[in-house]
């Protein structure tokens, strides 16, 4: 491999499943080296996991990356959003963080959601009503459930600000990550005093919100990373900010990202506010927003259908008349924090690759519901979705979206874009540029574009049938829920 021509960055992604590390070229663009570590996130009930493994995953993704690491002059964190972090006064973690798709907060959502002057409020006031994902509801679940952990927190914290301040040993987050929390006014871009007075957490807990293109800090020498002391260190930001930064998108172009999650999201200039819940009004990670519509039952869930089967995930028949609501973890997008997974319309000649592509249908339809919402009402219909995510790599998934959106469908060959969207932004630390420009000048959108084909209406309208017809055992949950 040659040399690299300019500086080189570090940009990581500490997602729900694993943490990312991707050493880049500055000049070029190019990943000369990377590395991944798993972590491991609690089943049943709740979904937790322990910040310290989000650590010494980054320790180990870092060790792969080798001496190319040690060389670089500026690193970033992206990661999964909304997560709670609680550490006491050693900034050692009280308890595991409840991450994004835990569900026991539900109550919570929907309690502050009235308390506070119902939905319309909370879109107007924070650009999104919460849901469960939300880290507000997560410290109310916390303060009703775990009041003595409430009484140990000493700084409360997103993933991405933990490891952040490991590194630094400054709290610190960034406006992406923290419009995330429930308790960040999107009007005045600063923490809302009422909301966090109604669920009794100090601000003064909270970390430093520092702006687009602000040095974090810079690497302490106390660590165990590669980076010499002095290195700096970007804001970083939430997981799909850093990827929409990742691929330099310009308002209207739509993104759809499988993985754990999947996520449809756009760029805008105007600030959202949807009532009804659906769309998440994210800011971005430089000074637009980013509306998001989010669902908990991603590339895992299919997985698991396709384990149950026996099959591959890529043994897709086509069917019709089967509908499979895949919502094993409950669902977000529509919100049905209690619902379970969902058939409709087994024959006896029904075949387990129809079953699995039932599947991959009822995940891709969630998504493609919020579509329209999230992209600006003077966006070009025709622009290509962009496809990105682990989800993104596999056929069965690219023919679903295809099939289902009726758009062509660009599916960029950069594989990492949450981990390039952190590189661009410590590369622009170096070079005083905005990290989208530093993304499109390295061209990471670059990719096959699938054509557009006919729309498939009929599927389309029979989930939604089912989705509407069977309301009442989605809300109601099982026993196990
Ligand atoms: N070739 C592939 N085809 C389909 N799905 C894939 C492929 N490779 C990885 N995945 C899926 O991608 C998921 C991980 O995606 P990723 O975006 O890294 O998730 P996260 O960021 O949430 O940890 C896995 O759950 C796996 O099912
Ligand atoms: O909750 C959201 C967005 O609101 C999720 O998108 C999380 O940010 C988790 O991301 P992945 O681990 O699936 O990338």
């Amino acid at each position: 491999m040659s040399a690299a021509e300019g500086p080189l960055v570090v940009g990581v992604d500490t997602s729900t499943q694993s943490t990312k590390a991707l050493v880049v070229d500055v000049a070029t663009g190019r990943v000369v080296a990377s590395g991944q570590a798993p972590h491991t996130v609690t089943s049943g009930a709740g979904r937790e996991s322990d910040p310290r493994q989000w650590w010494d995953a980054l320790t180990e993704a870092l060790r792969q990356c080798g001496q190319a690491a040690h060389e670089a002059a500026a690193v970033s964190i992206g990661g999964q959003q909304h997560g709670l972090v609680t550490l006491d006064t050693h900034g050692e973690p009280v308890r595991p963080a409840l991450l994004w798709n835990d569900v026991r907060s539900a109550p919570q959502a929907h309690r502050l959601t009235e308390e506070l002057g119902g939905a319309k409020f909370w879109a107007e006031r924070t650009g999104s009503v919460p849901a469960a994902s939300f880290t507000v509801t997560k410290w109310a679940w916390l303060a009703e459930h775990e009041p003595e952990a409430v009484r140990a927190a000493k700084a409360v914290r997103l993933p991405h600000d933990y490891l952040t301040e490991r590194l630094t040993g400054q709290g610190t987050t960034d406006r992406g990550d923290a419009s995330g929390t429930g308790w960040w006014a999107s009007g005045t871009e600063a923490y809302d005093e009422e909301i966090l007075a109604h669920v009794g957490l100090d601000p003064a807990l909270l970390p430093r919100v520092v702006r687009p293109g602000e040095v974090a800090g810079t690497v302490r020498e106390s660590h165990d990373l590669p980076f010499s002391k002095g290195t700096l260190v970007a804001c970083g930001t939430g997981d799909n900010a850093a990827a929409a930064l990742g691929l330099g998108i310009r308002p209207g172009t739509p993104v759809m990202s499988l993985g754990t999650s999947g996520t449809v999201y756009a760029v805008s200039r105007r600030r959202p506010a949807d009532p009804t819940g659906i769309v998440a009004g994210f800011a971005d990670a430089r000074g637009d927003w980013l509306p998001l519509a989010c669902t908990l039952n991603c590339t895992l869930a299919v997985d698991r259908v396709a384990t149950l089967l026996g099959l591959d995930r890529e043994a897709v028949e086509p069917g019709t008349g089967i509908t499979l609501l895949p919502f094993l973890d409950g669902e977000r997008t529509p919100n049905l924090p209690h619902a379970s997974g969902l058939l409709h319309g087994l024959r006896h000649d029904t075949s387990g690759g129809q079953l699995l592509q039932a599947a991959y249908d009822g995940a891709v339809h969630s998504l493609l519901g919020a579509l329209d919402r999230v992209v600006d009402e003077d966006a070009d219909p025709s622009a290509p979705l962009l496809l990105i995510g682990g989800g993104a790599r596999g056929t069965a998934w690219q023919q679903t979206v295809r099939r289902l959106s009726g758009r062509p469908v660009q599916v960029p060959e950069a594989r990492e874009l949450v981990a390039l969207g952190a590189a661009a932004q410590a590369a622009g630390l170096l070079t005083g540029e905005d990290p989208a420009a530093v993304a499109r000048r390295w061209d990471t959108a670059a990719g096959p574009v699938l054509e557009a084909v006919e729309r498939d209406e009929e599927t389309l309208a029979r989930i939604a049938g089912v989705l509407s017809d069977a309301a009442p055992l989605l809300e109601r949950g099982t026993d196990t829920a």
